[in-house]
């Protein structure tokens, strides 16, 4: 099968990411007779730099005539202080915004040999496995008015019931085939628009008699994320709240850089991007964690593509790296072996090639 891919590389660790996430999905397509065409545009502060816009119109174009999209990250010191229309973050939030990419998912596991480097107890992340559905292109993020000036500033929360439950019916019918439970996520006890949230709630839940759902607020949902992560199953939740709780989620397998996502149009269309941003503070040194942006490749393959035996592939190598002792340097300190960006990718890239070792540990997985 052949497949046009948009990579928007992004800034700061953006391209050191993606460049694994390519190449991996090489691999697979080496493996699995598939071909990838990647065709690249500019975004965030590296279109500002060479386009003068954070989302110039040639990007959304290669976009619309691709067959997904991958991003590294945006963003960084040097266009803080841009107006707010230039900044590189609304690059991505119109990219969100115009392909209608209102639900992302992003899943946190714990993977076995990094549970020494979490700062949790071992027994309290071990077997995590949830995901977060979070609202992408609603919310504070959106909501008009939007301003500030020396005497005031105004954040508009603004949800329309359509938009609650296109997220929250995805949530149900994700967890249908998971281990049916949901948790959504408001803050009901002051927001408005959080009680419309669990109305919709409600409503929805009502068509899917067989899971079960509980409603949080945002706060204890924070407490309980660290003290007893391994409870949930499906969390749905509006767009600010979801990309707090990811973040805070990360700790659990050790690292934000190894959280994949992705953001989805209702008709399947799809945006896979690692969670994390462009970590300025690493950037250009080779000791980013690559596994997040491969894993948003497996994502696109099974989601984008209906590769399900290629995705299993990429998620089984990088489960047996992390067996074998290898990862990158936010890790060093549980033994084993750390590596550079590039050479922990080349060890998943060769599970993917090694079709003995990699069909032994696929048959694990189906
Ligand atoms: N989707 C995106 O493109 C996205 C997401 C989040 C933040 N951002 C942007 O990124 C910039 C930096 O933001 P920040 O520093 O708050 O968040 P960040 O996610 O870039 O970094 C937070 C911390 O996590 C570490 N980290 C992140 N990814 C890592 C990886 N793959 N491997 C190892 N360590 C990793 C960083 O070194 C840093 O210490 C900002 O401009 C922000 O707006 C972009
Ligand atoms: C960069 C920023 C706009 C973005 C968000 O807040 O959604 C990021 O933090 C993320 O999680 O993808
Ligand atoms: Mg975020």
């Amino acid at each position: 099968m052949k497949k046009r891919v948009a990579v928007l590389a992004g800034d700061g660790i953006g391209k050191e990411v993606t460049n694994a996430a390519m190449a991996v999905l090489d691999a697979v397509g080496r493996r699995f007779q598939h071909e990838f065409e990647w065709v690249h545009g500019l975004l965030g502060g590296d279109a500002l730099d060479q386009a003068g816009h954070p989302i110039p119109e040639e990007t959304v174009k290669k976009c619309e005539e691709s067959d997904a999209i991958l991003l590294g990250a945006i963003g960084g010191p040097k266009w803080d202080h841009y107006p707010k229309e230039l900044r590189p973050e609304k690059g991505l939030l119109q990219l969100r915004k115009h392909f209608e990419l209102s639900v992302n998912l992003r899943p946190v596991q714990a993977y076995k040999t990094l549970l020494a480097s979490s700062p949790l107890k071992e027994e309290v992340a071990e077997g995590v496995d949830l995901v977060f559905v979070r609202e992408l292109t609603g919310g504070l993020y959106f909501g008009e008015p939007s301003y500030h000036n020396d005497e005031e500033a105004v954040d508009t929360l603004h949800y329309k019931r359509e938009e609650i439950e296109r997220v929250v019916r995805f949530a149900f019918e994700m967890a249908k085939q998971r281990r049916k439970k949901v948790s959504s996520v408001d803050k009901a006890n002051v927001l408005e628009s959080s009680r419309l949230w669990r109305e919709v709630v409600e409503e929805v839940a009502a068509d899917f008699p067989d899971v079960e759902y509980e409603h949080m607020l945002v706060d204890s949902t924070a407490m309980k994320l660290i003290t007893s992560p391994a409870s949930f199953d499906v969390i749905v939740t509006e767009n600010m709240f979801g990309d707090i709780l990811s973040d805070e989620a990360s700790v659990i397998c050790g690292s934000l850089g190894m959280l994949p996502s992705a953001s989805l149009r209702a008709d399947g269309f799809g945006l896979y991007e690692p969670v994390h941003g462009s970590a300025p503070d690493i950037a250009g040194q080779n000791i980013a964690n690559p596994l997040g942006a491969i894993l948003s490749g497996a994502m696109m393959l099974r989601t984008a593509f209906g590769m399900s035996k290629e995705a299993n592939a990429v998620e089984a190598a990088v489960r047996t790296v992390l067996e074998e002792g290898y990862s990158t340097a936010e890790f060093k300190g549980i033994g084993g072996t750390v590596l550079s960006t590039t050479e922990l990718t080349e060890k998943v890239v060769d599970h993917i090639e090694n079709e003995q070792v990699s069909d032994h540990i696929l048959s694990a997985y189906e």
